[in-house]
């Protein structure tokens, strides 16, 4: 799925009116109907509603909404502030069409901003997409008395003073919603740990707007959704073979860090692969041999580390990295490996702090190799720090493109830069995965996807996305805080 700009969205809205065609008002009638729908999906007519509405269009929404949830039954309070003269056409035609018995209550001081009780519903409308400058005066007021209070808000479309595109100042008053309502396609905000508060649980409902603005229309960003990777799972053929599906290598651990490699050997064995050899230190090779039995073991001369640039012919991909440590004698490993490679790459945690400590190494990485930092290691491999998030996603596009390389920023919505400049956010996994180990799992998936020959891109999408995918499995069985790296892997399948 595509995540457009304000602008583009702006546009998309346009186009849709202008050749489907639909008034803008309908188009807004068919926006609230579907917050409704969401509404009354997850909350009761129990509890009170308030509905606070700015002039915009945002606030137009709202009153429509108002007018939807009183016909099925909810008791609905609004409130309109005003904070301008006139609202937009829209807006005022759904002021119009809201019953005469209706409460309503302008708010043109501070002394008429209501309490929010804490049972209630607080649905925010008083600013969307349109802020054009941080809220202020009346409307901070009230979206203060909203935060101060225990009311669940949620957001119509997203938090009122939250920019949807770049960042908001620190002081900036910006709704705390529990849930954010979005229309039709989410906004680069949503991604940022920076937002997350400004964000609360996000749900897109669909507004029909036109397909072909969408297919036509280029972004940079976009959201990976499970519809989009349907066609990269593919039966397996009767007659195939072990050898059908490529022959893995994985090299990492050390002394006191083989359950890494352990992690990443088997994960790398779930996603698929036909074979697995595992390069690791020979202080590894009973672990190994005992915990996975399924793979083969290429034992390091040395006790402790790995050393030895392994001959790369019979490998058709290779993961290095977790748990490999830095000695001196691993990055000179490292960088016979580098210089020496034919097969696609993933390079993770250790490998990558290396390269950081080497940065000319950085450019002896082949084109489409596969980095999987989490933020931490990406500062680290910038050599640079960014001021808040939106500059972060900027750093990142510009180094895979510059270097032609994939790189996976890891956390909650995992962000893969593409080399020809896009964005992927991934859609799945939760905080259940911050945990040791759930980064050596995708080390592994990624590297048996390669394995088999998925193109990189793919891999790193696909792999990410399942990845989560089985975290959230794992996370439904155990809960949250249980769940251990290995429960991801006993959940991985598709
Ligand atoms: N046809 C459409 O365009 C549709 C729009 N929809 C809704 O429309 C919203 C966007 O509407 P608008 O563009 O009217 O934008 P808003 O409803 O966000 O209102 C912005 C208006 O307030 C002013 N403003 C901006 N920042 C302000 C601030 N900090 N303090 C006070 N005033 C401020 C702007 O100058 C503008 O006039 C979306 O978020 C969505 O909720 C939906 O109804 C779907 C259809
Ligand atoms: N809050 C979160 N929501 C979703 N996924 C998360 C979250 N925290 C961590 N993860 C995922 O778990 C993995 C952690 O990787 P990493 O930090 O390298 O851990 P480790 O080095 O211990 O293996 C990444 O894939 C990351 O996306
Ligand atoms: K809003």
């Amino acid at each position: 799925m595509k995540v457009f700009s304000v602008n583009q969205i702006r546009a998309w809205d346009a186009f849709t009116i202008a050749h489907e065609p639909i008034h803008s008002i309908d188009l807004m009638e068919r926006a609230s109907v579907a917050f409704v729908k969401w509404f009354c999906a997850h909350f009761d007519d129990r509890c009170p509603v308030t509905i606070i509405c700015g002039m915009g269009n945002n606030g137009g929404d709202g009153l429509a909404i108002a007018r939807i949830l009183i016909q099925k039954c909810y008791a609905v309070q609004v409130y309109i502030v005003k904070h301008t003269e006139k609202g937009t056409p829209d807006f005022a035609q759904n002021l119009q069409r809201l019953h005469p018995q209706t409460s309503i209550q302008w708010i043109e001081q501070e002394a008429q901003i209501p309490t929010f009780t804490s049972n209630s519903f607080v649905i925010d409308a008083l600013l969307g997409s349109g802020l054009t400058r941080p809220a202020t005066g009346l409307i901070a007021k009230v979206i203060q008395q909203v935060n101060d209070s225990e009311a669940t808000a949620i957001s119509v479309d997203i938090a009122s003073g939250l920019f949807a595109d770049s960042p908001n100042a620190p002081s900036d008053v910006i709704i705390k919603p529990a849930y954010t309502i979005a229309f039709q396609c989410p906004k680069l905000a949503f991604f940022q740990p920076q937002c997350a508060e400004y964000v609360g649980e996000w749900h897109l409902v669909s507004i029909g707007l036109s397909e072909s603005y969408e297919a036509q229309t280029p972004t940079p960003y976009f959201y990976t959704t499970a519809a989009a990777l349907s066609s990269l799972t593919k039966a397996r053929k009767k007659y195939s073979h072990k050898g059908s599906f490529g022959h893995a290598l994985l090299i990492g651990g050390s002394y006191g860090k083989m359950g890494s490699i352990v992690l990443s050997a088997k994960a790398c064995l779930r996603s698929g692969a036909g074979l697995l050899t595992v390069q690791a230190p020979r202080c590894g090779y009973d672990i190994l041999q005992t915990s996975l039995p399924e793979a083969m073991v290429l034992p390091d001369w040395h006790w402790m580390v790995n050393t030895t640039v392994p001959d790369i012919k019979p490998y058709s991909a290779i993961g290095i990295g977790p748990g490999l440590g830095q000695d001196p004698q691993t990055l000179l490993m490292l960088k016979g490996l580098l210089s020496s490679l034919t097969s696609p790459i993933v390079l993770d945690a250790d490998a990558l702090n290396l390269i950081s400590k080497h940065p000319d190494l950085l450019h002896s990485v082949p084109k489409n190799a596969i980095l999987t930092p989490h933020p931490k290691e990406f500062q680290r491999l910038l050599n640079d720090q960014w001021k808040d998030d939106f500059e972060k996603l900027a750093m990142l596009r510009t180094f895979a493109q510059k270097l032609q390389l994939i790189v996976c920023l890891k956390g909650a919505h995992t962000a893969i830069a593409l080399p020809d400049g896009s964005i992927h956010f991934n859609s799945t996994g939760n905080p259940g995965m911050a945990t040791g180990g759930s980064g050596d799992v995708l080390t592994g998936i990624i590297t048996g996807l390669l394995a088999q020959g998925m193109p990189p891109a793919d891999a790193a999408i696909f792999g990410v996305f399942q990845h989560g995918n089985a975290g959230d499995r794992a996370a439904q069985k155990c809960t949250q805080p249980a769940l251990i790296a290995s429960d991801i892997i006993n959940e991985m399948g598709w």
